[in-house]
């Protein structure tokens, strides 16, 4: 109702700016309302993906065109597990983007439907980004990716050569070489996540390439991921913090509860760390229980800055013995 008053007031005082300059206001309103259907007719939508080997700065990428922390990031190879979506919002268009897991020719049960869900996504995006990092030289798994976008005509292909901060202005020169002479890219940007560098002009490029079409999300949405599956990607990325070997590939969270607790400014959050093998298990505890206290610290302080309020954090430990090749497994942690 209030609503309703409000726009009829606002209505009144534009008829009256009207009557006041008979002249030019019918054209200016016309004119404004020409401008607006001109916009909404070159505003473009779609959804871009990320592919690139291990490591290549798929996720880093990713959050620091979105702006906020959503995919998790790693000194680890094959961190990312889901396809989480984050909307780049301008006036003139909309990016969803939707991070893969780095492909990747699988060698586990896991690494095979990892590579389904890739496959899944790429089917259905309007841009594809192969990043390439420009501090190392082009190898097998780049050009095992390269080949597989042939596999997606209907998509349009970047080429994003990452890290550039990494590397000799002259390297990066050679680099983007070597990145043209795999195939016929509709865009080759160089870019630096770490230092924000031509990430507008990336961002100007993918949206070149979108079809014209509304928004797709509302302004204020960065992510659709639900928010257990955002908190148990923060609990693996804690747990992934000075673990040296192949652990990465065994650890797992799943999310049994998130309880705000009545009246104060406290949320309890109940998740489940798991690993593969007993072995591991102590590995994750530490001596004394030192690490999983430092692994408990560390997301705690992540999931107060998500959730804004302070956290108790209940974090278990437990084994899915040789979850990776488990289907049963598998299918419980969303695969
Ligand atoms: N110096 C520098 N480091 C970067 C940049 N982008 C990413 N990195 C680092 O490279 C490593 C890998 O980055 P991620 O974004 O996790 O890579 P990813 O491709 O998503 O990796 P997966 O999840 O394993 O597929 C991390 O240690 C990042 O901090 C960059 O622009 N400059």
């Amino acid at each position: 109702m209030m609503e309703h008053d409000q726009q009829g007031d606002q209505h009144e005082d534009a008829a009256h700016e009207d009557a006041a300059n008979e002249d030019t206001a019918p054209e200016d309103t016309g004119r404004a309302a020409q401008q607006a259907a001109e916009r909404a007719e070159r505003h473009r939508s779609g959804f871009v993906t990320f592919v690139g080997r291990p490591n290549a700065g798929k996720s880093t990428l990713m959050n620091a065109l979105v702006g906020e922390k959503i995919a998790i990031t790693s000194s680890k190879p094959q961190t990312t597990r889901h396809a989480i979506r984050g909307v780049v919002h301008r006036d003139d268009a909309q990016l969803v983007i939707v991070d893969t897991p780095g492909m990747h020719k699988p060698r586990t049960l896991l690494g095979q439907r990892l590579n389904s869900v890739v496959k899944t996504t790429l089917g259905d995006v309007d841009v594809i980004c192969l990043c390439i990092p420009a501090d190392e030289p082009i190898g097998p798994g780049d050009r095992y990716i390269d080949q597989q976008l042939e596999g997606f005509p209907r998509a349009r292909k970047i080429a994003i050569v990452t890290k550039t901060d990494r590397a000799s202005k002259k390297a990066v020169a050679a680099q983007l070489l070597a990145v043209s002479e795999l195939r016929e890219w509709d865009a080759i940007v160089p870019i630096s996540s770490v230092k924000g560098s031509q990430l507008d002009v990336l961002v100007d490029q993918l949206v070149a390439l979108l079809p014209v079409g509304p928004p797709l999300y509302e302004a204020d949405t960065t992510t659709e991921e639900s928010l257990s599956v955002r908190l148990a990607e923060l609990i693996r990325e804690a747990a992934l913090e000075g673990v040296r070997d192949e652990l990465p590939h065994s650890i797992m969270v799943t999310i049994d509860d998130i309880v705000p607790r009545e009246g104060r400014d406290l949320t309890d959050v109940y998740a489940n760390l798991w690993v593969e093998r007993d072995s591991q298990k102590g590995i994750i505890i530490g001596k004394g229980g030192s690490r999983l206290r430092q692994v408990g610290a560390d997301a705690r302080a992540e999931i107060e800055r998500t959730l804004g309020t302070q956290v108790h954090l209940d974090l278990r430990v437990k084994v899915a013995k040789e979850w990776q090749g488990d289907p049963k497994q598998l299918g419980r942690f969303g695969f």
